[in-house]
């Protein structure tokens, strides 16, 4: 069994010529040849499969991977590869990783099972990130988090920069949320995720995780891309059974470039892993966009794959109420809008901005233009006030 890499490549030299190059860099190879070398080839070999208009395909032999060991898969399907002369572009498109699949589990939380435990079925899930991303008390923390779950969010998470500093300690900030998000729940009859960034070094990740579920998490956040994919995996592999909620920050150091690894092999690497969770992009929003390449991720985390579960993608960046039919249009309900300054810099304040996101995901369910929809709905109106349309 082969697993199948595709490549885009721009090079000084004929393409045929370079994807051998990098058939053996990434196989057996080196830049002269080894007698010894032709000992393993036969088994372990990567192989060309073509090589023509700026692809390049390259089947690697099964045996060449240890199967659950995702950095050593990376390291032959993207590793010293990005290093040789003379290439002027090499981005990994995709991957077919069908002869691993079987030693992945995938999710143990899926769009399903968090749609059951929200009692949110007809809809897309409205998020919040806290703001400011970092600086806040765990008692401030907690009284953001509290308007946001009366607003009646179904997520709030914390910023991608925000783990365990001296200025909001991670055990406080998630036993002082947890509270609030009880107490308002009492109020707004529907529990509120909580996605408390777990992310550490590998020394101590999956303790934090376990600390989290401990005080009563009832999800957790993973820097995948920082932390390493490998890190889901043993949180998930540690039974922990948390949903988890992925952010990909520094994915445009490798997404963006000339040189790099595209969001759909991101995003398939994080369902095989068991990611709950996952940021993607948006259509519309702050962030810079790639639109296939966001299609090709939605798809891959949704579509029926290898029996894993369906993953929610987040939708994430710059959001606000006068973006949400530009990205539901695309992505239908089963996807998470998540909004930090798009809720909290409301001018009414976090409730105010909660409930004008919720008016505008019911406009557009209803199809009804967002300025008519607004004469009726005041918080959605004075966001487009502030906002513009
Ligand atoms: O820090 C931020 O920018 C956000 O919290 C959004 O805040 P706002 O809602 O205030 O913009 C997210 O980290 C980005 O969405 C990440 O980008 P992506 O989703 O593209 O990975
Ligand atoms: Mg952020």
């Amino acid at each position: 069994m082969m697993v199948r890499a595709t490549y885009h490549v721009e090079a000084e030299a004929p393409l045929e010529k370079v994807a051998k190059e990098i058939a053996a860099e990434q196989s057996t190879g080196t830049w002269t040849d080894v007698p010894a070398e032709r000992d393993v080839h036969e088994k372990l070999g990567a192989r060309v499969v073509s090589a023509k208009e700026g692809t390049v395909v390259i089947d690697f032999p099964a045996e060449i991977f240890e199967p659950v060991n995702v950095p050593q898969i990376l390291s032959v399907v993207a590793g010293n590869l990005f290093g040789l002369g003379g290439l002027k572009a090499l981005r990994l498109e995709d991957v077919d990783f069908t002869p691993l699949l079987k030693h992945y589990k995938g999710p143990r939380f899926g769009i399903q099972d968090v749609r059951k435990y929200l009692g949110v079925y007809d809809r897309p899930l409205i998020g919040t990130i806290i703001k400011p991303k970092v600086g806040l008390s765990p008692k401030r923390t907690a009284e953001v988090a509290e308007q946001a779950a009366l607003g009646g969010l179904d997520l709030i998470k914390d910023d991608e920069t925000l783990t365990d500093q001296a200025f909001c300690p991670l055990e406080e900030r998630l036993t002082a949320v947890m509270d609030k998000l009880d107490k308002a729940e009492a109020v707004v009859g529907k529990p509120c995720l909580y996605a408390v960034n777990v992310t550490a070094g590998a020394d101590k990740i999956v303790e934090r995780a376990e600390r989290a579920k401990e005080l009563g998490a009832n999800m957790i956040m993973v820097d995948i891309l920082t932390a390493g994919f490998s890190a889901v995996q043993a949180i998930n592999e540690a039974g922990i059974n948390l949903p988890i909620h992925v952010h990909r920050t520094m994915h445009g150091a490798l997404t963006r470039g000339a040189f790099g690894i595209s969001m759909p092999v991101i995003a398939k690497l994080t369902r095989m892993v068991g990611g709950t969770n996952l940021h993607i992009g948006t259509y519309s929003g702050k962030m810079e966009r790639n639109i296939s390449d966001i299609d090709r991720s939605r798809d891959i985390l949704r579509e029926p794959w290898n029996d894993f579960k369906p993953m929610f993608p987040a939708v994430s960046g710059g959001i606000y109420p006068q973006l949400v039919k530009a990205n539901l249009d695309h992505y239908g309900i089963d996807c998470i809008l998540q909004a930090g300054g798009g809720i909290h810099g409301h001018p009414e304040g976090t409730i105010a901005g909660a409930k004008a996101m919720f008016q505008a995901v019911e406009a557009w369910k209803k199809q009804a233009p967002l300025p008519e929809y607004a004469k009726a709905h005041h918080e959605l109106a004075v966001a487009l006030k502030k906002w513009g349309h």
